[in-house]
């Protein structure tokens, strides 16, 4: 394939269905996918201020969600479907080369990362300025345990928290039934010719998911008449897993801080959003949010982080006990909480398991490079390491006492300094909100 374009969007307000076409070009034909996204309407049909905000908004995702089709081919191409500004430019840009990395990484396709979209010329009619900035915030629920924090953070901030999922299986609903807040949800269905393209070979891959959720987000707070989403994407999230022939490799780059600012400049831009999008986290550690996450106990039925469970086929009931975020979660929560409480939460207890020592190794810097996965830095794994090797509930579990063994003095001295539980680094909550998290830390 030598392209890939956008052909047309389509939204109907009479079921909220939002049609995304895309096709890969190349000599010996055309491969067309449809994307379908439905929205939840609102009681009241949108104003056209509404309509005309969320056309821009929709733009933009149509853009961003392509890349589960690009990635089925990565033709040298990508040739954008109307003129773009600058910042609405430069995200679409990042997101199919940076997003993209771990893929590019990992199918060995150096070219993905020099990707530059063709945008065509021409003048962009300037957004209408949208000030949704005083309006209760959309908080985007995963089922883990950081937008649990979150939505608690603004509950007790009294901002009143609309929580909002793309897809959300029994373990979302769960959570959000455990909070008693009443939630929005959208669907989001991938061509299922992707799936036959899988089964058939086609190129595979990790692709930047919270860039669509983000942008799903963003779509159905205006058409509700909804303030910011609020996401709940941690400091960790920033730090590459690697670096690739000078390029970053970053499993989590659509959570870091650097997407999130590219996707408000976009948004500002392109919709002409003044407050669209943070994340209420951005400046807290793994470890922190998981001892900020250990006040709380209406969930410990019900949270679950590990990816295996959110497949969209063959999913895990829950923790599936065996992974690297399973193994991270537990780490991290153990250190504040009774072991009864960790093992009920998991139901198992990983840190008694031999055969999870080779994957905490790899978390604890011994062995390999941090995981393609959402976990903690090297640091955080070995701070609740050390907490873990001072309690008495803990000291003689198998699998800390071969890690404590394993891990180099050097590390042991580092964290003598380790700021995991000091708030820092560059974030975007607004004033309003950041009394939220002063609530919880
Ligand atoms: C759940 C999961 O980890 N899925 C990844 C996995 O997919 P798998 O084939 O095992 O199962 P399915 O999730 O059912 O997907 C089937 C195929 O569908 C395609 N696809 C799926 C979702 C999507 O948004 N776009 C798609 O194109 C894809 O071809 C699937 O094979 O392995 C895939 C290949 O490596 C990954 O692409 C799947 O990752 C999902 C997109 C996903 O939702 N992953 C999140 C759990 C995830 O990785 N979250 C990151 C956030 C990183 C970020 O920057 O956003 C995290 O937690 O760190
Ligand atoms: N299905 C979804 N719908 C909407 N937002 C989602 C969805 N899945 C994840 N998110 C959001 O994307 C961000 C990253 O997801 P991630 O899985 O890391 O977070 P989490 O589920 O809150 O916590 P944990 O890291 O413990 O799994 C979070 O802000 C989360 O709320």
């Amino acid at each position: 394939m030598d392209a890939f374009t956008f052909p047309s969007y389509s939204i109907d307000f009479a079921t909220g269905e939002v049609l995304f076409d895309y096709a890969l070009t190349g000599p010996a034909g055309e491969q067309r996918f449809t994307e379908v996204i439905t929205l939840p309407l609102p009681a009241e049909p949108p104003s056209d201020e509404t309509v005309a905000t969320l056309g821009r908004v929709l733009e933009v995702l149509h853009l961003v969600a392509g890349v589960s089709y690009y990635k089925a081919a990565a033709p040298p191409r990508l040739v954008l479907p109307a003129p773009l500004g600058a910042a609405t430019a430069d995200y679409v840009t990042a997101v199919y080369t940076r997003g993209l990395a771990e893929y590019a990484y990992r199918n060995q396709l150096p070219h993905v990362l020099e990707l530059r979209p063709e945008v065509p010329a021409g003048e962009v009619t300037p957004a209408r300025v949208y000030d949704d900035s005083d309006r209760r915030p959309l908080s985007a629920v995963g089922g883990g345990k950081d937008s649990i924090v979150s939505l608690e953070a603004l509950r007790r901030a009294e901002l009143d928290p609309v929580p909002f999922s793309v897809n959300p299986n029994h373990v979302i609903v769960s959570v959000n039934e455990a909070s008693g807040l009443t939630p929005l949800a959208a669907r989001r269905r991938i061509d299922p010719v992707l799936f036959d393209l899988n089964a058939a070979g086609a190129l595979n891959g990790h692709i930047p998911v919270t860039a669509i959720n983000s942008l799903i987000a963003v779509a159905t707070a205006v058409l509700h008449g909804l303030g910011p989403v609020v996401m709940s994407n941690e400091r960790s999230a920033s730090d590459p897993n690697l670096v690739w022939n000078g390029h970053e490799i970053n499993h989590q780059w659509s959570k870091g801080v650097e997407a999130e600012g590219l996707l408000r400049a976009a948004l500002a831009e392109h919709a002409g959003l003044t407050e669209p999008y943070f994340s209420l986290l951005r400046s807290l550690s793994e470890l922190h949010i998981a001892r900020l996450f250990a006040e709380f106990t209406r969930y410990d039925d019900v949270v679950t982080s590990c990816n295996a469970a959110f497949k969209l086929r063959d999913a895990s009931e829950r923790w599936c006990r065996d992974c690297p975020k399973c193994r991270f979660v537990f780490l991290a929560m153990a250190p504040f909480m009774p072991r009864e409480r960790v093992t009920h939460i998991f139901g198992g207890d990983l840190l008694a398991d031999e055969s999870q020592i080779p994957g905490y190794r790899e978390l604890l810097g011994v062995d390999g490079h941090k995981p393609f996965e959402c976990v903690g830095e090297v640091e955080e794994s070995v701070v609740a390491l050390g907490l873990l090797a001072e309690q008495d509930q803990w000291r003689d579990a198998p699998v800390i006492r071969a890690l404590v063994d394993a891990v180099p003095a050097t590390a042991w001295s580092a964290i003598a300094t380790s700021d995991v539980f000091t708030p820092g680094g560059p974030n975007h909550v607004p004033p309003t909100y950041a009394k939220a998290l002063t609530t919880l830390t």
